[in-house]
């Protein structure tokens, strides 16, 4: 059995803790039975012996096996990762909802990507990172009573992503805690236009009406100022062209959505003005959690 999950950008400026779109780069896990557990890790990870035992996947995917199954049964997985770690593009949801999907895969207990996403929210209590995993493409979602409630809309082929990925890890929860505690009324009003007006531009395909609309006052200037070549990258990256620049998640990925006939001279200038930073051309992903039996 084989499933795959993609990266994700999460917030997109305004939309912290809301917004979040997939991208074609994919975690992928191989499982069988078998007589002893074992992981083999290629890609991502592969040179990290943390990953080699009981990782965020294993713990999530035994927790639910034994829910599904009360049995104990010994696997040997192998992960092929693409998606970096603690960069802002989702690897934490990418392994979440693989472990969560593979064992219900294992248990033979089909379920939907509805349900599978309500069972990462355990995990991750925000959802913009986990719905656009499972079900690929730009959403907004919200959690009420323990159940996220997410709008889908497809992204044309003519867009693709721009990533600069620095090599500085930005943990999650870490990366948290440079936030303000509260906002003032000013810009908690500030964030909900500029959110409201960036999800209204996605699903009219208003590419142009981004830049504008993308701003944020919640959470990017606290995070960048960790790593301030972000405020260059985005910079260049509006200077280029591009559509919309937005830290990724929690950063440190700096994500832009380009025009795919800008794109490759997009990435060029990136990669020329910040050398020691990864620079990748991504289509956008429309399909989430893909399962192949
Ligand atoms: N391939 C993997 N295998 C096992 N655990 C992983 C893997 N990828 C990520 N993790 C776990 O997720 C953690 C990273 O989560 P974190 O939320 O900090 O980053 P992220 O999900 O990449 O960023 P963001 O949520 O901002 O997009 C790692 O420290 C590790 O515990
Ligand atoms: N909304 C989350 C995304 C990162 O997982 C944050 O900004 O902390």
């Amino acid at each position: 059995m084989t499933i795959s999950v993609p990266a994700t950008s999460a917030n997109l400026g305004p939309g912290f803790d809301t917004l979040g779109l997939a991208v074609d780069l994919r975690n992928r896990v191989e499982f069988h039975p078998s007589k002893f557990f074992s992981v083999s890790i290629k890609g991502e990870g592969e040179n990290n012996p943390r990953l080699k035992g009981n990782n965020l996947f294993i713990s999530i995917f035994n927790e639910h096996y034994s829910r599904l199954t009360k049995n104990k049964q010994n696997f040997k997985f192998t992960f092929y990762n693409q998606i970096p770690m603690s960069r802002g593009l989702g690897s934490s949801s990418a392994v979440i909802v693989s472990a969560i999907a593979s064992a219900h895969e294992a248990a033979g207990i089909r379920v939907s990507k509805r349900r599978i996403l309500n069972h990462a929210l355990v995990y991750e209590s925000h959802p913009d990172n986990i719905t656009p995993a499972v079900m690929g493409g730009f959403n907004a979602a919200t959690i009420e009573k323990n159940k996220v409630f997410s709008q889908k809309k497809h992204l044309p082929d003519y867009l693709k992503a721009v990533v600069v990925i620095p090599n500085k890890q930005m943990n999650t929860s870490k990366s948290r805690t440079v936030l303000p505690k509260s906002y003032s009324k000013e810009n908690a009003v500030y964030n909900l236009s500029h959110t409201a007006l960036t999800v209204a531009a996605f699903f009219n395909e208003d590419w142009e009406m981004l830049k504008l609309a993308a701003q944020d006052r919640f959470h990017q200037k606290a995070r960048m100022k960790t790593l301030p070549e972000l405020f260059s990258v985005q910079k260049v990256a509006y200077e280029s062209g591009a559509l919309m620049s937005t830290l990724s998640g929690s950063g440190s990925t700096f994500f832009s959505l380009v025009y795919d006939d800008d794109s490759a001279m997009i990435a060029n200038r990136m990669k020329q003005k910040f050398p020691d930073f990864g620079v990748k051309v991504l289509d956008f992903d429309n399909d989430g959690l893909i399962i192949e039996r």
